[in-house]
């Protein structure tokens, strides 16, 4: 099976590296920039160590399965960039909502499909990354055609060595890591603080419970149903990834633009539809917008 994977940054390398090392046909899909030293091979370190060298190409090459692994808002223009094959299935792993949905509406329905991913990896540099948590991937579509054929990319990831897992509600999935990222990802992004701190601060605290609150009312009126106490949800994950600088943190670090649109933004956009307020999200998304801003004049 021809495999590839879109986008060598964390998650990408990360994955590729995975795939490529337990023996599988994999092409790792970069910017032109990044070929020469993507050649010399993919390294994993952190909780665990690989090295592999998969194929590398600054354009997806003919694929039986496609893993995309950029940020949500260039999952658009990497869907235009590939040609699917009739029985081609496209597996797009991101946070946050809408950019499975961006993808289908390219490439059409019957070929995508979400993934959640639950691990943290950090990029050094081109072709090195750190591992910090390693679980699992969550695989589901609200195709059923799709979500039939979701065995193919579950067993290429179990190859690998990740846990994978094909959920009948891939839309609660989301929501459930979607809860956890509106709160830490942009009160650490604002604050320069790390996951844990929020918890020690009840200013913050109540804030992101409030945060979390106004989604959770969003994806209630949407009928999402989802198995845990968002909030209770938020909070384990911020104990859970205590000493974790957020990936929005890392990127208004570094002065790039954050996935703010497809988290709070978006509990917005479908709070706005629903007639369900959001003012603690507006004003969220306005202060990430405006340290984007800052970064971009
Ligand atoms: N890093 C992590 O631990 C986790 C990340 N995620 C999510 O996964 C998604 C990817 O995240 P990261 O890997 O951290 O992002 P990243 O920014 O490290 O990597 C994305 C890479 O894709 C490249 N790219 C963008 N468009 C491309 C195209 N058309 N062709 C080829 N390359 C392209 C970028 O240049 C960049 O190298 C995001 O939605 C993120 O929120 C989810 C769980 C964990
Ligand atoms: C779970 C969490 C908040 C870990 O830092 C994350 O997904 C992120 O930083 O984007």
């Amino acid at each position: 099976m021809r495999i590839s994977v879109i986008g060598a940054g964390a998650l990408g390398t990360f994955y590729s590296a995975m795939l490529s090392s337990s023996g599988q046909d994999v092409t790792l899909v970069c910017r032109e920039r990044d070929v020469e030293a993507l050649g010399r091979g993919v390294h994993v370190t952190g909780l665990l160590e690989r090295t592999a060298h998969p194929r590398i190409a600054a354009r997806p090459p003919p694929s039986d399965l496609i893993f995309v692994t950029v940020k949500t808002y260039d999952i658009g223009s990497a869907a235009r960039g590939i040609h699917v094959e009739p029985d081609t299935l496209v597996v797009v792993i991101h946070n946050g909502l809408g950019g499975d949905e961006m993808a289908a509406s390219i490439l059409g329905k019957g070929h995508v499909a979400a993934g959640v991913s639950y691990s943290g990896v950090t990029f050094l540099e081109p072709g090195k990354v750190r591992l910090s948590g390693y679980t699992e991937t969550v695989l589901g579509s609200v195709e059923p055609e799709v979500q039939k054929r979701l065995d193919v990319a579950k067993e290429a990831l179990e190859k690998a060595g990740l846990m994978a897992r094909i959920t009948p509600d891939i839309r609660a999935a989301q929501w459930e890591k979607l809860y956890a990222n509106i709160a830490i990802n942009p009160i650490t992004a604002l604050t320069g603080l790390n996951n844990g701190a929020i918890l020690e601060i009840p200013e913050l605290e109540a804030l992101a419970a409030e945060i979390v609150d106004e989604a959770s009312m969003v994806s209630k009126a949407l009928g999402i149903k989802t198995s845990i106490d968002p909030v209770e949800n938020a909070f384990k994950v911020m104990r859970d990834t205590y000493n974790n600088r957020s990936s929005m943190l890392q990127d208004v670090t570094r002065g790039k633009r954050t996935e703010i649109d497809a988290l709070n933004g978006k509990v917005c956009e479908l709070g706005r539809a629903a007639g369900i307020p959001t003012p603690r999200n507006d004003t969220i998304t306005a202060l990430i917008k405006g340290i984007e801003k800052r970064h971009s004049s």
